[in-house]
C-alpha cells in the first residue's frame, strides 16, 4: 500500500510505515502525479482533494485530519466511490481557548466586564456548543443560532439569526463554510448583516474565511457599526487583505484549532480511520510524546482580585492571543510559515494551578473549564 501523508500533520510517523510505502509532502505538493498510485491520502485544508487532483489515481480513502471538510469534493468522491472522513471535534476545545483568550483582552483592551454581556453563537456544534458552555461560566447571556438543529431539535434553546443581530454585545461564528442550500454560510456576514446590526456588537469569526465578507467588514469598521473584530480565519488566505488586517483588533494566521491537544486529536483519528478501513489492527493507534509548554504550573493568588481577574490570568497564562496577533503583524507575508512553525501551545488540562485567597465558587469554575487545581503549601521558615 502507498500513503501519502501532508508534512505538518505531527505524531504521525511510524504509524503506517509498517503496513506499506509511506510518502510525507507539504500541502501544496500534494499534486496528481504524486496520489496516482497512493492507496489513501492523509491530508489538511491546504490540499483540495477534487476531481483535479483525483481522477486516474488509486486513491481509495482520504483521511484529513481536520475539522472543516470544505477542500473536499464530497460529490466527487461519492461519485469516483472514494471514501473519506474528517477529524469531528478534534481541535474544539483549542478554539474554544481561542475565544477565550480573545474575550478576556479585548474586554480589558475596551473596559468592559464580560459577565452580563450577550454573545450570539453562530453555529452550535463542537465548537459552538463549547463556547457557550464556558461562556455561560462566566455569567454572560447565550443566545445560540443553529437552523440545522433547531430544524432537528425544536425552536426551545434557539433564536434566529435575526435575533442574534439585534442582540448581542458580541457574535461568534462557528459555521462550517458551505455555498449552497438554505443553510449556505458563504458571506453570512455581508453588507446587510452589518447595516442591520442594533448594538454594536465585536465580531469573531474562527471558522472560514469566506464566512465573513472582507469589503463589508472593512466597511463596517470605518463606519463604526461594529465596535471590534477578531479574525483567525480570512478570504483568499494565505494572501490576506493588509487594510483589513490593519483595521482589525485581533489578527491571527487560522490557528484557533492549532493546541498540540487539537492536533494530536486529529492524527489519531485519521490513522484509526485508515486503520478501520483498511483493516490494519491498529484501531486503538495513539500518539506519542506530545510536547509539553515550558511551564505547566501557575501560582495564583486571588487577594483583593475580582474573579474575571483570576480566570482571565488562568486562561492568558496557557494561551495569549495577543503573541499570534503580533507575529502576524509583523510578517503577514509569512501567513503560511507562521501556521507551520507554531509555538507548543496546550490545553487547560495539562495545566495546574496552586492558589491561594480564591473563593470555593471560583476554583469550581476553573476545574470546569479543565484545570488541575492544588491549594499552595505554605512554607514555614523555621530560622
Ligand atoms: N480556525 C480554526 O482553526 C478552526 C478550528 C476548528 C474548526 N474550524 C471551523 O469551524 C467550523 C465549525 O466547527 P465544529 O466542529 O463546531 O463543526 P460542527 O459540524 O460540529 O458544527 C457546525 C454547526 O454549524 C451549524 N450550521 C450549519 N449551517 C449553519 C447556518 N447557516 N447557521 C447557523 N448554524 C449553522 C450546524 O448545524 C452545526 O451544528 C468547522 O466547519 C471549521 O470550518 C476552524
Ligand atoms: O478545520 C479545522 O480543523 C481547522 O480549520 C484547522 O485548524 C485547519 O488546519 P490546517 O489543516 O489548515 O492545518
Amino acid at each position: 500500500m502507498k500513503f501519502i501523508i501532508d508534512d505538518k500533520i505531527p505524531y504521525i510517523k511510524g504509524a503506517l510505515e509498517p503496513f506499506g510505502e509511506v510518502v510525507y509532502l507539504p500541502g501544496s505538493k500534494t499534486t496528481p502525479e504524486v496520489v496516482k498510485d497512493a492507496d489513501a491520502i492523509v491530508t489538511r485544508t491546504r490540499t483540495i482533494c477534487n476531481e483535479d487532483l483525483l481522477k486516474d489515481s488509486s486513491v481509495k480513502f482520504i483521511a484529513t485530519a481536520t475539522i472543516g471538510y470544505d477542500h473536499i469534493d464530497t460529490d466527487y468522491c461519492k461519485q469516483a466511490g472514494i471514501e473519506w472522513t474528517n477529524a469531528p471535534g478534534c481541535n474544539s476545545k483549542s478554539v474554544e481557548q481561542y475565544v477565550l483568550s480573545a474575550l478576556f483582552v479585548l474586554a480589558e483592551k475596551k473596559g468592559f466586564g464580560l459577565k452580563g454581556k450577550t454573545i450570539g453563537i453562530v453555529g452550535v456544534g463542537q465548537v459552538g456548543s463549547k463556547v457557550a458552555k464556558v461562556c455561560e461560566l462566566l455569567g454572560m447571556n447565550v443566545l445560540l443560532n443553529d437552523p440545522p438543529r433547531e430544524r432537528a431539535e425544536g425552536p426551545e434553546q434557539f433564536v434566529s439569526f435575526q435575533q442574534i443581530i439585534s442582540k448581542s454585545d458580541i457574535i461568534t461564528f462557528h459555521v462550517p463554510l458551505t455555498m449552497h442550500g438554505e443553510d449556505a454560510t458563504f458571506h453570512m456576514a455581508d453588507t446587510l448583516f452589518f447595516n442591520a446590526l442594533e448594538r454594536q456588537p465585536i465580531v469573531l469569526n474562527s471558522c472560514r474565511g469566506e464566512v465573513v465578507d472582507t469589503f463589508a467588514a472593512e466597511t463596517a469598521i470605518q463606519r463604526g457599526q461594529i465596535s471590534g473584530l477578531v479574525l483567525d480565519c480570512w478570504e483568499r488566505e494565505p494572501n490576506i487583505d493588509r487594510n483589513l488586517l490593519q483595521l482589525v483588533d485581533l489578527a491571527t494566521p487560522h490557528i484557533a484549532g492549532y493546541s498540540k491537544d487539537g492536533k494530536a486529536n486529529g492524527t489519531t483519528m485519521s490513522v484509526q480511520a485508515i486503520s478501520r478501513f483498511f483493516k490494519l489492527g491498529i484501531d486503538d493507534w495513539q500518539p506519542q510524546g506530545i510536547d509539553l509548554p515550558k511551564q505547566t504550573i501557575l501560582h495564583l493568588n486571588g487577594l483583593n482580585r475580582t474573579e474575571e481577574e483570576i480566570i482571565r490570568e488562568a486562561i492568558l497564562f496557557t494561551y495569549d492571543i495577543r503573541q499570534d496577533d503580533k507575529r502576524l503583524r509583523q510578517s503577514p507575508d509569512q501567513f503560511e510559515k507562521l501556521r507551520g512553525d507554531y509555538p507548543v501551545r496546550r490545553e487547560f488540562p495539562v495545566f495546574t494551578i496552586q492558589y491561594e485567597n480564591i473563593a470555593k465558587e471560583t476554583l469550581e469554575k476553573l476545574k470546569k473549564l479543565g484545570f488541575r487545581i492544588k491549594q499552595s503549601i505554605m512554607v514555614i521558615d523555621s530560622h
